[in-house]
């Protein structure tokens, strides 16, 4: 394929890409970074159309616009994808200076070698840009939620392709002269591999998009809004995932119980009450260990699962979850007063199949009741 119509397909896939960020992102919440990729498509696209505009054979001055406005296009896509997230995309300031700086040395190598001058520092300028997207890309992967990490991957293995690419491109430029600058097998395969960079960019930007989305819908689906334990839907996938495991421990069932709850929920009010279920839900959780499963059934019932194979172990755990709940202190919705609680628990024999998880829930509910009926706060085996 000539040159140009290489740059009018890759004007024309920008444009639309970035189009139709723009339209998605109208459905999403703002500052996710969709918007400011849709904002680099379009830019990118105008940069080309505007090369083609000049002509390929154009004085280097007239190009130069449009090399700025691709170098622009490249910082809206880190500021998107910083701001997807969550740091602080560059100021516009810093930006704006980024941009004159690369001006001024383009003007310079112009002045200096004419179109070789500026095709190398355009090339050499966009293959920073895509390492410097590679390493966010990079840096974010290692925090990042699982979902995320396989977009993110590939996102640091294309940019930073593409950016050795456009640097190894820009310096063979600088070396060999206008010649290779469209000509040659380098230019053609450089053409071929950022005309196919550039699909699998914004299809990569939607994947991560997706995978967060998505991400996102499951925390909504298996979790309690209040205390962000596992609600029902979120223990059976976790039962499951447990149990389906080649060598998965037998589980011990804890059922727990606040007592008399509705009692702080009459005296000190219903916002209090949550705060009440929120700090005994973190005890819970930090009272685990990581291979234990905690969730929260609905009002004030909660069920920890203990992978351990002796009683003892659970009844230890149990009674130690007991009086932390009951040493907690919380303060109530006014600000001043503090509420106290304690908990009935109900242990379970060993689980070692999900097919007898019901016959153990209904041991370990009968042992909890049992805990209740016996004067309350206090620890019961089935
Ligand atoms: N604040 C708050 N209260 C809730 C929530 N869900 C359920 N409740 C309340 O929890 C209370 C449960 O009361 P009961 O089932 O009578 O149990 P209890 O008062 O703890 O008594 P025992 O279990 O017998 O010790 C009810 O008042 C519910 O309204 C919630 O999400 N927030």
């Amino acid at each position: 394929m000539d040159p140009a119509t290489v740059i009018l397909v890759l004007a024309t896939h920008l444009t639309c890409s970035g189009g139709l960020f723009l339209v998605v992102g109208r459905q999403l919440p703002e500052r996710c970074g969709i918007q400011l990729w849709g904002l680099c498509g379009l830019l990118f696209g105008a940069a080309f159309v505007g090369r083609l505009a000049a002509g390929l054979d154009a004085p280097p001055a007239w190009g130069q616009l449009s090399d700025i406005a691709m170098i622009g296009a490249m910082l809206l896509l880190t500021a998107g994808l910083r701001q997807f997230f969550g740091s602080e995309p560059l100021s516009p300031r810093a930006g704006l200076a980024l941009l004159l700086g690369f001006a001024a040395l383009q003007t310079l190598a112009v002045l200096g070698a004419g179109a070789v001058g500026r095709f190398a520092v355009i090339n050499l300028g966009l293959g920073i840009a895509h390492l410097w997207v590679a390493a966010i890309a990079a840096t974010a992967r290692r925090g990042a939620e699982p979902g995320l990490q396989r977009p993110l991957l590939v996102l640091t293995i294309l940019a930073g392709s593409q950016g050795l690419a456009s640097a190894t491109r820009g310096l063979h430029i600088a070396a060999a002269g206008v010649d290779v600058i469209y000509r040659g097998i380098p230019a053609q395969l450089y053409y071929a591999y950022s005309s196919l960079g550039t699909v699998l960019l914004a299809m990569i930007l939607l994947w991560l998009l997706f995978a967060r989305l998505n991400g996102q819908l499951s925390e909504l689906a298996t979790r309690d809004a209040l205390t962000r334990l596992l609600n029902r839907t979120g223990l059976d996938d976790a039962l499951r995932r447990h149990f389906g495991a080649r060598g998965a421990q037998p589980l011990r069932l804890l059922a727990l119980d606040i007592d008399h709850f509705k009692r702080i929920n009459d005296t000190l009010g219903h916002a209090s009450g949550d705060q009440v279920l929120r700090a005994v839900a973190g005890v819970l959780a930090r009272g685990v260990r990581p291979n234990d499963i905690v969730a929260r059934l609905g009002g004030e019932e909660f069920v920890v699962c203990c992978a351990a194979a002796d009683a003892a172990t659970a009844l230890s755990l149990a009674e130690r979850l007991r009086s932390a709940v009951a040493a907690l202190s919380t303060v109530a919705a006014d600000g001043r007063t503090t509420a106290r609680c304690t908990i009935s628990i109900g242990v379970s024999e060993a689980c070692s199949a999900l097919a007898d998880w019901s016959r153990a829930a209904a041991a370990a509910d009968r042992a909890l009741y049992a805990a209740k009926a016996a004067g309350r706060d206090r620890v019961m085996a089935a």
